[in-house]
């Protein structure tokens, strides 16, 4: 049985000011201990979010692949953990789109954040034209197919965020969650045998909110939530971990 899993994935906003929103939601998620919570703030929240978290885990939303070097305003893994981060996302959409990054340098920052010990949580998802296109479940194949035959649960997480669904109000039905949701349980299934695919977490993310978070987290494989605009604030992420402790 696969636990719940919420995240917040707070982009490039968030100062000191905000640290109280950090406190409150951790205090939201050590009250839902049956959901597990976490937070991905900016690299210059980190530090501070961790003192303010508690027991709730504060990750990054980047990392380099290379484990130290030249690499002008990068971040290592190993700089991400000795600052308490416990978990970094990587192939983010908006990344791959700002920073041209391919799935090859996802899977790269993801096999480094594995090394140092950091949970991955790996993106993938598809435009509105290939979507269009009746081409999305290639296109997520497309975006995990480098992951190995030893992933397991217990360092990697999986984020199905369509791309056209992100900050826009706009989600897929739930049959076409359900459907995508599905199609990656397979292909995990493929890559890593079937056993340890039931084991790796699907997260859908888009547009979640406190008003579709029921519905969205009880379809059939997903496992939680990777959350943008709501995650920001106490009012709008404590409902959806309480959403993710009933479903
Ligand atoms: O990109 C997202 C999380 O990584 C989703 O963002 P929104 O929840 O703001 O749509």
């Amino acid at each position: 049985m696969r636990r719940k899993f919420i995240a917040g994935n707070w982009k490039m906003n968030g100062l000191k000011a905000q640290l109280g929103e950090v406190e409150s939601i951790a205090g939201a998620a050590s009250d839902n201990s049956g959901v597990d919570v976490a937070l991905c703030v900016p690299f210059t929240l980190i530090a501070p979010a961790v003192a303010a978290a508690g027991s709730m885990p504060v990750g990054a939303q980047d990392v380099h692949a290379a484990q130290s070097g030249a690499h002008t305003g990068c971040i290592s893994a190993a700089m991400l953990t000795e600052t308490g981060a416990g978990l970094v996302i990587v192939g983010h959409s908006e990344r791959r789109a700002d920073q041209c990054e391919s799935s090859g340098d996802a899977w790269a920052k993801a096999l480094a954040a594995r090394g140092a010990g950091l949970h991955v949580i790996l993106c993938c998802g598809e435009t509105e034209e290939e979507r269009d296109a009746g081409q999305t479940e290639a296109v997520v194949a497309e975006q995990i197919a480098a992951i190995p035959g030893d992933a397991h649960g217990d360092w990697l997480t999986i984020a199905y965020e369509p791309r056209w669904a992100i900050g826009t109000g706009k989600t897929p039905t739930e049959d076409e969650i359900a459907a995508t949701h599905g199609a990656i349980r397979a292909k995990l299934g493929e890559l890593a045998g079937k056993e340890a695919a039931d084991t790796i977490r699907i997260l859908y993310g888009g547009s979640m909110n406190p008003a579709n978070a029921a519905a969205i987290l009880a379809l059939s494989d997903v496992d939680g939530g990777l959350i943008g605009g709501a995650s920001l604030t106490a009012e709008k992420f404590v409902p959806i971990i309480e959403a993710a402790a009933k479903a």
